[in-house]
């Protein structure tokens, strides 16, 4: 399986909890007001913080597992805000036209 169909994946999982707000569901919790959006952002922060402490310690497995974490969220905040992956993907193309 590439990077990319994980990706993709994730997003549509991400997209059916918005839709569906299954109980239970860790991502359901930031949809609603049990978490919602302060705590996305908090956790945007915390993990930024996380990865750069890990990345200063050259610490690559947690570098990993606090940028798969970041990457989540971000997907998380992305649904939120009504933003694709595919917009997403569309604003890289872009920048890497020139290349
Ligand atoms: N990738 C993730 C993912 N990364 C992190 N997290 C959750 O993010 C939360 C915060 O992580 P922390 O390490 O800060 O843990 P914590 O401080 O104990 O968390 P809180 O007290 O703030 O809840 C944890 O509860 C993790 O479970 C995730 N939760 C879900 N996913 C993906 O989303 C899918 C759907 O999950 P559910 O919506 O829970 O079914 C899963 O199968 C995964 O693929």
């Amino acid at each position: 399986m590439s990077d990319e169909d994980i990706l993709d994946e994730l997003f549509e999982l991400i997209e059916e909890r918005k839709a569906e707000l299954p109980e239970g569901s860790y991502t359901t919790s930031l949809f609603t007001h049990e978490k919602g959006e302060n705590a996305v952002l908090e956790k945007l922060g915390e993990e930024t913080t996380e990865l750069i402490l890990a990345a200063k310690d050259d610490d690559t497995a947690e570098m990993k597992a606090e940028g798969a974490d970041l990457v989540y969220h971000f997907l998380v905040l992305l649904s939120m805000k009504d933003v694709t992956l595919d917009e997403l993907r569309a604003e890289l193309d872009e920048r890497f036209g020139g290349h």
